[in-house]
This record gives C-alpha cells, sequence and structure tokens, in this order.
C-alpha cells in the first residue's frame, strides 16, 4: 500500500531540510514549491495567465517571472496573493497527481506543501507531518542565512496560517528548535513509523 503523506510547516522552519533527509531515507519527495516554479517557467501558459493578470512588469528583461518584485506585489497585498494563488494551486495540484500516479506502489509519498492547512488538503493524507520552530527561530532563520530584512520576513510570515492551526491538523510534528542531527534522528522515527505502514 502507498502511504501518503502531507508534509508542511512555516516558512524557514525546516521544511525542505526535512524533505531532503525524507528523500535520502527512500520516500518519494513531491515538492509544491519546486513544481509552483515549475508551472510558470518561461514559456508555459501558467505564465502567459499570470502576465495576463498582472501585466508584463511582473516579467524580468529575459522573460522570466520576477520572483522578488512578485514576492514584493503579493505579500504586501493580500487580494493579489489571492489572485495569483488561484492562477498557481490548480496547477500544482494537477501536477502533484501525476507525479504521484507516477510513484511505485508501497512507497512513502510526501507531499511537501507549505500551504497545506491554508488550502485545506490535510483531510486526504493518511499521515500529516509538521515540522515546527516558533515565529522568532523563523525570523532569525531568514534574516541571517536568508538577509532578509526583518519586514519581508514577517510578512510572509503574516501571509501563513498561525502556528497553532499547522500544530492542530498534525498527526506527527518535528520539532526544529535543535541541531540538525536532532533533527535527522527525529526524521529517521518518524519515517520508520510511516513505512512500517506501506
Ligand atoms: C510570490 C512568489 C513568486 C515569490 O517567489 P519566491 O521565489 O520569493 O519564493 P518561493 O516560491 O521560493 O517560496 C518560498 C516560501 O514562501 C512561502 N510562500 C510562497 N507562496 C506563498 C503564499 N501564497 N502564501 C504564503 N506563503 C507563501 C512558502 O513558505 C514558501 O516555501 C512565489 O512564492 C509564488 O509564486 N507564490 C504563489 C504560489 C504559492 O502559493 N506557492 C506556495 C506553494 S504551492
Ligand atoms: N536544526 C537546524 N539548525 C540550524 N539551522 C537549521 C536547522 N534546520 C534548518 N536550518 C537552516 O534554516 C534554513 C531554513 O531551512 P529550510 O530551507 O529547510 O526551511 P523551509 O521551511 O523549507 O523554508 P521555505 O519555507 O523557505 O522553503 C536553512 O538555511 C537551513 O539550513
Amino acid at each position: 500500500m502507498t502511504v501518503r503523506v502531507g508534509l508542511t510547516g512555516g516558512i524557514a522552519s525546516g521544511k525542505s531540510t526535512v524533505s531532503a533527509i525524507l528523500a535520502e531515507l527512500g520516500a518519494v519527495v513531491i515538492d509544491a514549491d519546486l513544481i509552483a516554479r515549475e508551472v510558470v517557467a518561461r514559456g508555459t501558459p501558467g505564465l502567459d495567465a499570470v502576465v495576463a493578470e498582472f501585466g508584463p512588469q511582473v516579467l524580468t528583461a529575459d522573460g522570466d517571472l520576477d520572483r522578488p518584485a512578485m514576492g514584493a506585489l503579493v505579500f504586501a497585498d493580500p487580494s493579489a496573493r489571492k489572485r495569483l494563488e488561484a492562477i498557481i494551486h490548480p496547477l500544482v495540484h494537477r501536477r502533484s497527481a501525476e507525479l504521484e500516479a507516477a510513484a511505485a506502489p508501497g512507497a512513502v509519498v510526501v507531499h511537501d506543501i507549505p500551504l497545506l492547512v491554508e488550502v485545506g488538503r490535510a483531510d486526504q493524507f493518511d499521515a500529516v507531518v509538521v515540522v515546527d520552530a516558533p515565529t522568532e527561530v523563523q525570523v532569525r532563520r531568514m534574516v541571517e542565512d536568508r538577509g532578509w530584512t526583518r519586514e519581508d520576513a514577517e510578512s510572509r510570515i503574516a501571509a501563513q496560517a498561525p502556528r497553532e492551526d499547522r500544530l492542530a491538523i498534525a498527526t506527527h510534528v518535528i520539532d526544529n528548535t535543535g541541531s540538525l542531527d536532532a533533527l535527522r534522528q527525529r526524521v529517521a522515527e518518524v519515517y520508520a513509523e510511516l513505512a512500517g505502514r506501506a
């Protein structure tokens, strides 16, 4: 039996680090952020739809989506964010389903979905793994590791569901306030439990 797992966590909680460890352990990881980039790559109908909605000023001189400009727009304006999500989310959903259908039977399939709570899809999974870190740790990682301003970091957090709402849908919580070694150990423990169901 295929075990379908939803993986989520607030921005900079360590979700990508966890999904990389799960992939090393043998899970098939389907990464919504990555797909969200692919569906608006240059020459795609997705990018055409974004330009039709927001105008050519959201393109770089090379004709790619100008991600920093788009981010500055949508994380300052919830209605613009909703319009962008209405274009991108159905495309991500469709592509994820195709990738899942191609996974081998008996696999642990992990859907890495930053907005799992927000899109209301938690009940579609056999397990929901939430990577958890306090807001202050999220902000510190964005400021120190990514060089963002505190304001940028806080505007992304404000666009996401509160930490409590993510914890409320979790079947497994992965606390990521300790070391990377501790994280690896906890992920291995969760993976062993999930793989045992397959
Ligand atoms: C606005 C965009 C162009 C900014 O791109 P950028 O390269 O700066 O960020 P990236 O896509 O790598 O996302 C990084 C993180 O931002 C957060 N984030 C992204 N989109 C959203 C959103 N709509 N709401 C809340 N948080 C978001 C997530 O934690 C995500 O992991 C991009 O985030 C986007 O297209 N967002 C809309 C699509 C979406 O909702 N993606 C999320 C997963 S499907
Ligand atoms: N336990 C930890 N100790 C120290 N640094 C960590 C730890 N976990 C993650 N990090 C670092 O924090 C940053 C954010 O981690 P990661 O990219 O995995 O987060 P994310 O939740 O996937 O972020 P995003 O939502 O932007 O995709 C990275 O630079 C990562 O190396």
